[in-house]
């Protein structure tokens, strides 16, 4: 076994099993503590949440706890692999949650049959929460799945492949182009898969000025046109008008390539035939759909992002989440809609042209660190992303008119 794979099974399975636990928030030692965390004092807040239900933000822990919540049949680039093997990927989402946003999550793992069977059953117990992250669940039930939470639930839902990847890969993006000096509505783009996070991601761009009849998009069977007979209703939306069939015939001259599919999928030589300095985002996790030390062998003027830690320009939705969430539980969001996704996505970018503080050089190992081709879109260690995103995120919250409380004052001033 590799040294890195044993150490990956060791830090998950050792000292104790698993990387969150739960943490009391109130003195609990004496008889007095006691009667008050439980019988009898416990009741008081109990009645005051009957006549008021709003104060169940106010006695319980409700508005900083997120649900992550998957069936596993979408677990990172790796496939339907079950609810119980996504477990440690859902973990790994509170642990996020925790460390960089302060929130408190749990995660939950739903065994079902039935579409309707896993809307109902995340139906029942969302107000136990203050928001909702739905995580690796596969296209296309994912997206009926997220449109019925929307319609029952008051509290955010949020399915983390679509929104937190398409937001993060539109900030980087925007980016990349501007380095490379391409205009993103000239932008040639190929998209390799064509689930979840492909299909939100598109959406985004092209909300972002994206032209829709740039964009290839590519299924298992190949590149998504207007005259196959065999697609879904989300993927007929990006059928392109083209006599292109395969990855060969659309790489060719291509600006983008933003890879949503598999390991190793591109090849060194479709690499070679993009265009001058080409963005390619191979973001499968844990293995992109091009190696980085690959691609960089093949070409030195490309832009290259891939979702893991371990390389420059992560494109991952842990740049997103954590904040979204912040933002939207601090202002008590009903939802988050699309004003809120568009201002995270400028608050990602933005931050990635400012000077880079010591502590984050420090975290990554790096003596220096500035926009441009190594440097596209902020570290997740960065402190100012919860502060910028989760504020720009609340603004748009209460702008648009879905937030229930007002910007608190000050907020993320001294954070
Ligand atoms: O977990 C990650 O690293 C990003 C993600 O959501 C996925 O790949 O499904
Ligand atoms: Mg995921």
């Amino acid at each position: 076994m590799s040294d890195f794979k044993q150490a990956a099974l060791d830090y998950h399975a050792l000292p104790t099993p698993g990387k969150i636990s739960i943490a009391l928030t109130k003195p609990a030692e004496t008889s007095a503590d006691l009667s008050l965390a439980y019988s009898p004092g416990v009741a008081e807040p109990c009645r005051e949440i009957a006549k008021n239900p709003d104060d169940v933000y106010k006695y319980t822990a409700k508005g900083n706890t997120v649900a992550v919540i998957s069936n596993g049949t979408a677990v990172l680039g790796l496939g339907n692999l079950g609810p119980m093997a996504s477990k440690p990927v859902m973990e790994g989402k509170a642990l996020l949650f925790k460390r960089f946003a302060e929130i408190n999550s749990f995660d939950i793992e739903v065994t079902h049959k039935t579409t309707e069977e896993f809307i109902n059953t995340v139906a029942c117990i969302a107000d136990s929460f203050g928001g909702i992250n739905l995580e690796d669940i596969k296209a296309p039930e994912c997206f009926i799945i997220e449109k019925a939470l929307n319609e029952r639930c008051s509290i955010p839902i949020f399915h983390d492949d679509q929104h937190g990847t398409a937001i993060v890969t539109a900030a980087a993006m925007i980016n990349a182009l501007e380095v490379q000096g391409k205009d993103i509505a000239d932008a040639n783009i190929v998209c390799l898969g064509a689930g979840a996070a492909a299909i939100a991601c598109m959406t985004l761009l092209i909300e972002c000025g994206a032209s829709r009849e740039h964009v290839y998009m590519l299924d298992r069977k190949g590149v998504i046109h207007t005259r196959r007979d065999d697609l879904t209703e989300y993927k007929q939306l990006f059928a392109n008008n083209t006599d292109k069939r395969t990855l060969d015939d659309v790489i060719a001259g291509a600006d983008v390539f933003l890879g949503l599919s598999g390991p190793n999928l591109l090849s060194a030589e479709q690499l070679k035939k993009m265009a001058p300095n080409p963005v390619v985002f191979a973001c499968s996790n844990p293995d992109p759909e091009i190696h980085p030390d690959l691609a960089h062998s093949v070409r030195d003027d490309l832009i290259m992002a891939t979702g893991r830690s371990d390389y420059p320009n992560q494109v991952n939705n842990v740049l997103c989440f954590p904040f979204i969430f912040r933002g939207a539980l601090d202002v008590r969001a009903r939802k988050i809609n699309s004003e809120m996704k568009i201002a995270a996505v400028h608050a990602i970018r933005e931050l990635a042209k400012e000077e880079v503080p010591a502590s984050v050089l420090e975290a990554g190992s790096e003596t220096q660190l500035s926009f441009g081709k190594g440097y596209i879109i902020p570290r997740p260690m960065d402190p100012r992303l919860c502060k910028n995103v989760a504020l720009a995120v609340a603004k748009a919250a209460v702008d648009s008119g879905v937030a229930v409380l007002p910007l608190p004052d000050n907020y993320m001033q001294d954070a």
